[in-house]
């Protein structure tokens, strides 16, 4: 085999406090993140909810300081690994393809077409797959790949979601035991997961399997600590007026300090990075609702980064993928059964007369209360929080 790629596909998030405005547009901009029945409506809607949000926004990250340092992270991770797969006898080039900021994928794919690489694997740093995360990702590789016809010749493959790896596991596992041995007792402190949120209706009605590899990652981490400390599950970071994956993050949290629990290890599972929702939302948002609940000690899990355990785990998986069949992005969109994806009009629903007349009804509703917001400032999607 000629020269390996490694392409690490993660979220992207605001260098400097001015690009809030622009990562936020980029981001509402998707429609794997707002899912609309309209393609026309994404635009303008996502204008609109950056443009309300990004001051907010802005203060989160001023609070963290000024920035996010996750295109830094990912990119010692893409020196580390390039590092130990050269100790394991393999070379890779790696590259950084964000979806919603600098580094772009678009970006990361031209330079990688221009390398004469024989070879591309493609991991996304999601260990579980959403179609909001990691299929956003593929969904816009497929795009780039039909567009560019230097692609085609190249041979590639995909990781979907790789939550099992007993590297992973085992980092996770170490994470949690350097803060549980904080504590005077640590088989009395509670573990607390806390996985990044969906809106419901991904799971429900798009056939999302982020739900079942979250609660089945989690029993891995379990099964790896092998320790008898209890545990929860809940999840975090909810935008918007729509029903998310439950119990959320905070009223679980309020639960466990009303139950009398005092000592908290909390773990973030749906990413491994330190970023905003880390270091913002969790160390300092979820910290304080946790201490007025009366949980005294509250501790986190740092984020795998560039753990050693970690980057051997990631080197494991493109050696083991190069070795076995390859899998296409088309493969990894239709594998997840029945899932829903992008463009609009492949939603079955939206494939009956009556059905299409009440997607034109709500969203000429929708539209009108939008404008009404527009002019008035006032209105339900900034009452309900999605925009401030
Ligand atoms: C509005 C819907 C959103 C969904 C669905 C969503 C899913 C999702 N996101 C991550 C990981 C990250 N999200 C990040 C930023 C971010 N995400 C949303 C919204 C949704 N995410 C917003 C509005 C933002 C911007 C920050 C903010 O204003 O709160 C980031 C980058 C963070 C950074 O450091 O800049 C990551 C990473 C996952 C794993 C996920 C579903 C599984
Ligand atoms: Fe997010
Ligand atoms: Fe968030």
């Amino acid at each position: 085999m000629g020269r390996v790629g490694v392409l690490l596909l993660n979220l992207g998030g605001p260098d400097k406090l001015e690009d809030v405005g622009p990562f936020l547009y980029n981001l509402f901009s998707d429609p794997e993140i707002i899912r609309l029945p309209f393609r026309w409506m994404q635009k303008p809607l996502a204008w609109f909810i950056a443009t309300r949000r990004e001051k907010t926004s802005q203060e989160n990250y001023k609070q963290i300081g000024g920035g996010s340092p996750l295109r830094s992270i990912t990119e010692e991770q893409g020196e580390a690994l390039k590092t130990q797969l050269d100790a394991m006898g393999k070379e890779a080039n790696i590259y950084v393809g964000m979806r919603y900021w600098h580094p772009y994928t678009e970006e990361a794919i031209a330079q990688l077409a221009q390398d004469n690489i024989d070879k591309l694997v493609i991991l996304p740093l999601y260990p579980q797959f959403s179609i909001s995360t990691s299929g956003s990702s593929f969904r816009l590789l497929e795009k780039l790949w039909q567009e560019n016809p230097k692609l085609q010749p190249l041979e590639y493959t995909v990781i979907a979601s790789w939550y099992k790896q007993p590297g992973y596991l085992q980092a996770m596992a170490e994470l949690i035991i350097e803060q549980l041995n904080q504590f005077p007792n640590p088989d009395q402190a509670h573990i607390f997961f806390s996985a990044h949120g969906v809106p419901k209706s991904y799971v429900v009605e798009a056939g999302d399997p982020y739900q079942q590899e979250i609660e089945e990652c989690t029993q891995l981490i379990m099964q790896t600590l092998n320790r008898p400390n209890a545990h929860t599950l809940a999840y975090q970071s909810r935008v918007g007026p729509v029903e998310w994956l439950q119990p959320y993050t905070e009223d679980a949290l309020k639960e466990l300090g009303e139950k009398g629990v005092k000592d908290l290890v909390v773990v973030p599972i749906s990413f491994v990075s330190e970023h905003i929702e880390t270091l913002q939302e969790i160390d300092i948002e979820y910290r304080e609702i946790a201490e007025e609940a009366g949980i005294e000690n509250f501790r986190r899990a740092a984020a795998p980064n560039t753990h050693p355990v970690f980057i051997q785990a990631l080197a494991d998986l493109v050696i083991e993928s190069l070795e076995k069949p390859d899998l296409k992005l088309s493969q990894v969109t239709q594998m997840k059964k029945k899932v829903k994806m992008y463009p609009q009009e492949r939603w079955e629903w939206g494939m009956t007369t009556s059905a299409e007349v009440w997607n034109g009804r709500i969203a000429m509703l929708g539209f009108i209360a939008l404008i009404i917001e527009i002019i008035t400032g006032r209105g339900l999607l900034h009452a309900i929080g999605l925009l401030q």
